[in-house]
């Protein structure tokens, strides 16, 4: 099996607002790949049918091969467009749930990103800004041992200086044979650290392809050509 996540025909529509139409995507194992469209593209929506959060009103998702079930979960490392943490909770106490929670858990990994990122494990989430909050969660989900990662909107509140080391330790951290999937609006940021992209546009797939082999052909960088073509 090639590829980690394959949607078949997906139709999801809330009420009669259909979101994804008869979508059909192949997203390959040990890549990184980012999801890029316009607000309300289809991007969470999408993230979730494949985390099995919301179903399809027809067609089939499939990870590894397998319908997302409580199987698939051990599989997939998720960070949510919003938290589901408990704010009361203090870093150290998170830490440990995680551990206890998750077989492929690295204890190690997650303390050499808290120290990395200065964070206090001490300090409970109620009290922390937005970037710190993010920073957290992002240490949680990459602190597992996944097949695939699930990054909705995992950088947006992080300042600069720290986004860079952010997604240094994403590409560090990751294992090679793993897959990534970022959705983000951070095009420029993410760019150069993609093997492939995909383009949504109401809720269809409108380009995927090789982040090099794309920006040869179109003569742009993947930035400029989501500027091109989604301009308002
Ligand atoms: N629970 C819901 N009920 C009804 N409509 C919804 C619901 N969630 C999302 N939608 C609609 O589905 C469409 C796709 O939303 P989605 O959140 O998947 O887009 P997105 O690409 O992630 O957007 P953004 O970049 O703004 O986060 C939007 O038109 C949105 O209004």
């Amino acid at each position: 099996m090639d590829n980690i996540v394959e949607i078949k025909n997906v139709y999801k529509s809330y009420s009669k607002k259909e979101v994804i139409s008869n979508m059909n995507l192949n997203i390959p194992k040990g890549k990184i790949v980012g999801l890029l469209g316009p607000n309300g593209s289809g991007k969470s929506t999408l993230i979730k049918l494949i985390n099995g959060l919301l179903q399809p009103n027809s067609g089939d998702v499939l990870i590894d091969g397998i319908k997302p079930s409580i199987e698939t979960k051990r599989i997939v490392s998720y960070l949510p467009e919003r938290t589901y943490l408990n704010d009361w909770m203090k870093v150290s106490d998170i830490l440990n749930f995680f551990n206890d929670f998750y077989d492929d858990f690295n204890m190690d990994k997650a303390m050499d990103m808290v120290k990395s990122l200065n964070i206090n494990i001490n300090e409970k989430l109620k009290t922390m800004s937005k970037g710190t909050k993010e920073k957290v969660q992002l240490i949680l989900v990459m602190s597992r041992h996944a097949k695939l990662y699930i990054l909705d909107e995992p950088i947006g509140g992080v300042d600069p200086a720290a986004r860079t080391y952010i997604l240094k330790t994403i590409i560090t951290n990751y294992c090679e044979d793993s897959t990534l999937l970022i959705a983000t609006h951070l095009i420029s940021e993410i760019e150069n650290i993609c093997d492939d992209v995909i383009f949504i546009s109401n809720g269809n797939i409108i380009l995927q392809g090789n982040v090099d082999e794309i920006r040869e052909e179109k003569g742009k960088s993947i930035d400029a050509l989501f500027r091109e073509e989604f301009k308002c």
